[in-house]
């Protein structure tokens, strides 16, 4: 720092050409000219202390032209000026043309040294210059220092993402005094000469300051547009929360920014955190306080903070002795039939109430769509007084979808089953994950195997699953119940029992307003859905529901009506229903404005229904077509096979949505009636050998389900069999069942639903290994009822069982 020093009455001027002098700026410069080389002879050079001398900015003819007139060339003259007086050029300066500035600096030599030019023997003096200045002690100074000061670290910030410069202008700011910051900084700004006078023009220090306040956000704000892309965005941010700070700061507001992480560390103090995760979100926090909010990083550190606050560490859902006869209570209520589940689920609430932190099983619900998982679900948390979240996982292919991202990412984001416990809000939910068998992995990893790491440790969870592939040691973790489709009687009851009052109530009806009457439900169930659960069926009842809710809406206004008036025979349900149908309904009594107004009523669809039993009979009308009984994740399902033939190289064409198991089943298929074709002499009408010189193409027609598995071999073979021989199948017998390449037929999965779907599509006759008899067992007797089921060993036995004449394989070879 200079030293403050009195200033004598008379100095000697130094021009400065199309410079300034700033004040706090120390210069070097190289004096040539004659006068100027006097000048510093006899000021500087001679004098034993360090001299004196004021600095002068005068302006360059060129720059100076458009406004006064012309300047001479050489500026570089002398003369003695008041030192601090806003002495008027016109009148002081010896040559009326030089421009001189009315005001300057003095300025103290640090350094002087001397030399000689060569050969023209010309003197020549390198000076360095310190402008004096007094020290000031007015504390609106020190404030607008320290804010400069703030300011110019910003800058330096601002400057170190550019470039690695900030080393040594740090070292500046720690050593200079703040007040003569602004002046050094300014100085060493490429700004024009007119604001460099304007700096020199302000006397006033605490006016420089704020000068070089505003020029150094300036600054800031050029660098950083001409800092690529994002970056800007987030610069600009800065300068205007600089600004912001500094409007603020002169009001004597307070920091915002400090407000917000106050408030961020007391919501992270109530938020309860474990010890260990406490420590870590202290360490960030720490972390956190010292960057800027511009800085990288920032963002994703206050999210994550933020995130951790958020999470419901301590808040849990109160747990109450667990009442096992009410938690039954509960789940019959909720849910008719599932014996087996409730009864698993019993056995575990029993387990947890005589050991309260033991380490539940993840439950895995496998089945077809609407028989129940998500229900039952919820009703566990229900029986457990907990609050139930569903996750759910279908389309997650990117592991990070369940772990999260890594924090720094940008634009991170916790995974899903953090993301489900920052919305339930409390750390003891029953969690469902649903549609698991849905994720899928690519190269952002495997999500399953992060599964695998959330379900292994000791959480309780339910798992929703629909029984597609789940990678074995995730599987492992989990116990599987599976919860099949229901039979048609089952439906009705679901219907009656707990649909119809779900849906009445979701419609502001009761039973007081609408029955629907059994045998209408039972005449939705079989003509309007052909589904393994319920949910279409519940759909139709809506559609009814909200049928009668108009109609019921439409009497309250328009009253008073009689009993039987004519207005509400009209089509009510006509469209209601998924595709309209043939249906009773009654509207029993209801009072408004205490009359009765309604009465039963009947509606007539002309529209056929969806489902009428006639289908299989209507598809199987020709040679080739046979019905299969597959398994698909909609669980059973009847499925028509069409095979044809037409002339070609003898190749096997397969279309519809396969797997390659089934591909696999047709060339096995294929492979075993051409190797008995000889015995079979399968000839079609005009005698032509079908196999020789044929192309065979099988066909899969119905849905967009995706199939796979083994079970079709049977169906293929007899669907070729017919081909060939141009024979009819029977349409009112379905099979399922795979073979050996010798004919021997092999045992199937999935016989209950299968055994369902058959009796949705009204089919009389199943036919099935000999081995799945154990199965049937499981199958209700309502449906085995209505049923007759034919067992086969061998493909031969399933043959004679197809056609209404025996096997064509009997009747042409000598086996
Ligand atoms: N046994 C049952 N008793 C009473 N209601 C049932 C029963 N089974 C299913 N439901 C009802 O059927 C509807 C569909 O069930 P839910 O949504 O739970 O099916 P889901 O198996 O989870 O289907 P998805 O796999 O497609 O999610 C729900 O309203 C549910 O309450």
């Amino acid at each position: 720092m200079a030293d403050t020093v009195e200033l004598p009455s008379r100095l000697a001027i130094l021009p400065f050409k199309n410079k300034v002098l700033l004040p706090g700026a120390i210069i070097r410069i190289r004096c040539t000219s004659p006068t100027s080389v006097k000048l510093v002879e006899q000021e500087l050079w001679q004098r034993e202390e360090k001299g004196l001398i004021g600095i002068l900015p005068v302006r360059d003819a060129a720059a100076a032209a458009s406004e006064t007139p012309t300047v001479s060339d050489s500026v570089d003259q002398t003369s003695k000026v008041h030192h601090g007086g806003s002495s008027d050029s016109n009148t002081k300066v010896q040559n009326d043309a030089v421009h001189w500035h009315n005001r300057g600096v003095a300025a103290r030599a640090l350094h002087l040294s001397r030399g000689v030019e060569k050969p023209s023997g010309r003197v020549t003096y390198i000076v360095v210059l310190e402008e004096m200045e007094q020290v000031e002690h007015d504390p609106d100074f020190i404030m607008l220092s320290r804010q400069f000061k703030a300011t110019a670290m910003e800058l330096i910030s601002v400057l170190e993402q550019k470039q690695s410069t900030g080393g040594r202008t740090k070292v500046l700011l720690e050593t200079v005094p703040v007040h003569k910051l602004a002046d050094i900084f300014v100085a060493s700004f490429e700004i024009s000469f007119e604001e460099q006078l304007s700096m020199l023009d302000s006397v006033d220090a605490k006016v420089r300051l704020s000068k070089a306040t505003e020029l150094s956000i300036r600054v800031a704000e050029k660098i950083t547009q001409k800092v690529e892309g994002q970056l800007s965005k987030s610069q600009k941010e800065f300068l205007l929360r600089q600004q912001m700070k500094a409007i603020k700061e002169e009001l004597g507001d307070n920091d915002d920014e400090e407000d917000d992480l106050a408030a961020l560390e007391r919501k992270m103090q109530s938020a309860g955190m474990p010890q260990n995760t406490w420590k870590l979100a202290l360490r960030e926090f720490r972390r956190l306080k010292k960057m800027q909010p511009q800085q990288p990083g920032y963002n994703s550190s206050r999210a994550y903070l933020e995130l951790l606050s958020d999470l419901p560490w301590q808040k849990a859902s109160k747990e109450h002795d667990l009442d096992l006869r009410a938690a039954q209570e509960r789940l019959d209520n909720d849910h008719y039939g599932l014996v087996k589940v409730k009864q698993r689920i019993i056995e575990y609430l029993a387990v947890r109430k005589l050991k309260p932190d033991a380490r539940g099983p993840v439950l895995c619900f496998v089945g077809p769509p609407g028989v129940g998982k998500t229900s039952l679900a919820s009703s566990i948390a229900a029986a457990l007084d907990r609050k139930f979240v569903r996750i759910s996982l279908g389309g997650v292919k990117d592991e990070a979808d369940i772990r999260g991202h890594r924090r720094t990412y940008i634009g991170s984001m916790p995974g899903r089953l953090i993301d489900g416990l920052k919305k339930v809000a409390v750390c003891n939910p029953v969690m469902l994950l649903d549609e698991i068998d849905k994720t899928g992995s690519d190269v952002r990893g495997d999500p399953a195997s992060a599964l695998l790491e959330v379900l292994d440790p000791e959480q309780n969870k339910t798992f929703n699953d629909q029984a597609q592939p789940i990678p074995p040691p995730l599987l492992d973790r989990m116990e599987v119940i599976e919860l099949p489709g229901y039979t048609p009687e089952e439906k009705l009851k679901i219907a009656m029992r707990h649909l119809i009052p779900r849906v009445l109530d979701q419609h502001g009806l009761s039973s007081e307003f609408l029955q629907i009457p059994k045998a209408m439900v039972q005449l939705v169930i079989q003509r309007y859905t052909r589904e393994a659960g319920v949910r279409s069926l519940e759909r139709n009842l809506a559609a009814l529901a909200r049928a009668a809710a108009v109609r019921v809406a439409e009497q309250e206004q328009v009253v008073p009506l009689s009993k039987g008036v004519e207005g509400l025979s009209t089509p009510l349900l006509e469209n209601r229903l998924v595709d309209s149908a043939e249906v009773e309904m009654e509207v029993i009594p209801m009072g408004v404005n205490n009359r009765d107004i309604s009465n039963t009523f009947r509606i007539t669809s002309p529209l056929p229904p969806k489902f009428d039993g006639r289908e299989t009979a209507e598809r199987v009308v020709t040679p080739g077509i046979c019905v299969g009984l597959v398994w698909t994740t909609f669980g059973g399902e009847v499925q028509f096979v069409e095979a044809s033939t037409m002339v070609g190289k003898g190749e096997l064409h397969l279309t519809g949505q396969l797997g390659d198991v089934i591909k696999e089943s047709a060339q096995i298929a294929l492979t075993w009636v051409r190797a008995r074709a000889a015995d079979l002499k399968l000839t079609s009408a005009e005698g032509i050998n079908l196999l020789e010189g044929r192309d065979i193409h099988i066909h899969f027609p119905a849905g967009a389900i995706p199939k796979d598995g083994p079970s079709a071999g049977v169906t293929l073979v007899t669907a070729l069999v017919s081909l060939f021989s141009q024979r009819k199948v029977r349409s009112d017998t379905a099979m399922t069942g795979e073979m050996t390449l010798r004919g021997l037929v092999l045992p199937v999965g999935g016989i209950k639903d299968k055994i369902l779907a058959a009796h949705r599509y009204g089919i009389k006759r199943v036919i099935l290994p000999e081995k799945n008899l154990k199965d049937l067992v499981e199958v209700p007797p309502t449906v085995l009822a209505n049923l007759e089921i034919l067992l086969a060993k061998r493909m031969e036995d399933v043959l004679e069982q197809a056609f209404d004449s025996g096997c064509p394989w009997r009747q042409h070879s000598k086996l």
